[in-house]
């Protein structure tokens, strides 16, 4: 379990606030991996013990792990396990149901006791209501992250139809805010979308968001930082494809704890400039 305080504490102590995605596909690691009985964990583990020092998350995406059905699914339970305690574990599954279903998408993440699973977060999406996002709230001290504004294209069919608030993003980000405080509720909002930080920082001054859309999408630190770093600092810019398969031969270690690197840098300035650390 990871508080508010401590992701505060964790972030000035790393001197970042870099989330390493962990969207681990089987066609796109390195060919002598295959030889280990579970490809995907051995480049976790190997991808964990390269970056963790420079990061204050990871955040598997469930897909690309359930995708392989039955062996995804164990290597998902010992990537949760293999990741250090005092480093926020985020499943991206961005699930969302009635309130009886969301109960079970709870136990399968959060009840490490029944699943081997205790993510520290879960990624849910807003749009069936109250009900179908509450039940992550009876797991004592873990977080929902609510996607709000996405990194995709498609981001504007729906999230930016006009509302009383502005935006239907805001309108989510709003409304959400009265069923949780900002030490258990986060969102999501695309590094694409830096020109709206102000906007969402208007209704979500004070929660942490969850950035994802910085490397292979083409996002900028510098511009999500001008408009959406708070004296908490606030962000977890997570990073997958641009770390974890910056080379796919024998040195990816290497290529990705660099990739890592450069970011965890960046990131140093950013909070240095913010007057955090
Ligand atoms: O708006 C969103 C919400 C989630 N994602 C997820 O983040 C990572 C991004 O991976 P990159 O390789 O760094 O592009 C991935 O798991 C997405 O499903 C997002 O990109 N945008």
């Amino acid at each position: 379990m990871i508080s508010r305080q401590q992701l505060i504490e964790q972030i000035k102590l790393k001197r970042s606030f870099l989330c390493v995605g962990l969207d681990t596909d089987i066609n796109k690691i390195p060919d002598f991996l295959k030889q280990y009985p579970d490809p995907i964990f051995e480049f976790n583990k190997r991808i964990i013990d390269a970056t963790k020092d420079l990061c204050i998350a990871y955040k598997p995406n469930a897909a690309f792990y359930e995708s392989r059905g039955v062996k995804g699914l164990q290597g998902l339970v010992d990537t949760y396990s293999y990741i250090p305690k005092d480093i926020l574990s985020i499943i991206d599954a961005k699930r969302g149901d009635i309130g009886n279903t969301s109960d079970m998408y709870a136990r399968a993440f959060f009840d490490e006791a029944e699943t081997g699973m205790g993510f520290d977060a879960i990624t849910v999406t807003p749009y069936m209501g109250n009900d179908s996002v509450t039940p992550y709230l009876k797991y004592d001290g873990k977080w929902i992250i609510l996607l709000a504004l996405t990194s995709s294209v498609g981001s504007k069919d729906f999230q930016y139809l006009e509302t009383p608030d502005g935006h239907l993003f805001a309108t989510v980000i709003k409304k959400a805010n009265t069923w949780a405080g900002a030490d258990r509720l986060m969102f999501v909002v695309g590094a694409t979308k830096s020109t709206e930080f102000t906007s969402i920082r208007k209704y979500a001054p004070d929660n942490f968001l969850l950035v994802p859309g910085v490397g292979a999408q083409g996002g900028s630190l510098e511009d999500v930082c001008q408009y959406g770093i708070t004296p908490d600092c606030g962000l977890i810019v997570n990073a997958s494809r641009s770390i974890i398969y910056a080379s796919n031969g024998e040195d990816f270690v290497e290529a990705a704890r660099e990739e890592a690197k450069k970011l965890q840098k960046a990131m140093e300035v950013e909070l240095e400039k913010a007057g955090i650390i």
